[in-house]
């Protein structure tokens, strides 16, 4: 599932910046954070659709439609936290916005095994008409009772392999350099380097 090379057009040149198309602050809040100047890139505010399915289609569905909304490059993400016991559910946003942290905690009860991991898929289109190529990253840890500021979706109840906070208790710059997005946005920072992508500067481009 990693970056899929030969999707690479190295210097390819792109109408425009890509634009990181997401409904949510806190990702974009994070995703500025790590990606720093490293890459040039604009935002947008648009609900994507919650679609089902495997995570990798999921994220490259997003992408398809993002392209064809913006009409050029576009860079999109899915997120899940997959419970081990659970089979890699629950996944999707619904659960935590129906049953809340103390939900997800309670569908653990009746197993010993309370490790679950966060991933996060990263998507790049090109264009309307390319194939997306996915990043992934991935963080292991466990499911607890919640701990920390509630201001970002399940932080709280996911304490990563290693540390005894959870990502809400742990100081941002802290859960950047381990988190699912940190890493999965590694790979997205090499993909751009090594495909050295040029921008048109033409604004009837
Ligand atoms: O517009 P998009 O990018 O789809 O934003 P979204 O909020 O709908 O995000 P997802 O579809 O990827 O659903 C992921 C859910 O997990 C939450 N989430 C995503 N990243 C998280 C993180 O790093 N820590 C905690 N919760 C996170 C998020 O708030 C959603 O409830
Ligand atoms: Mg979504």
């Amino acid at each position: 599932m990693a970056a899929a090379a030969a999707a690479v057009v190295k210097g390819a040149v792109l109408p425009r910046p890509v634009t990181f198309v997401t409904g949510n602050a806190k990702k974009l809040e994070e995703v500025r954070a790590i990606l720093g100047q490293s890459i040039p890139f604009q935002s947008l505010k648009l609900d994507l659709p919650e679609l089902q399915g495997e995570p990798e289609d999921i994220s490259k569905e997003k992408a398809r439609i993002a392209a064809k909304e913006v009409n050029g490059p576009v860079l999109v993400e899915d997120t899940c936290l997959c419970f081990n016991a659970l089979k890699g559910l629950p996944g999707i946003k619904w659960f935590l916005q129906k049953i809340g942290h103390e939900g997800l905690n309670n569908l653990l009860m009746a197993y010993e095994d309370k490790t679950a991991y966060a991933m996060c898929i990263f998507s790049l289109a090109l264009g309307p008409n390319t194939e997306p190529i996915t990043f992934v990253g991935k963080t292991l840890g466990r499911i607890v009772p919640a701990r920390g500021p509630n201001d970002f979706g399940w932080d709280p109840i996911f304490e990563p392999h290693g540390y005894d906070q959870t990502y809400a208790e742990m100081p941002k710059e802290e859960k950047n350099k381990i988190s699912h997005r940190g890493k999965a946005l590694e790979l997205v920072k090499s993909h751009f380097a090594e495909a050295r992508y040029t921008f048109q500067t033409d604004s009837t481009a």
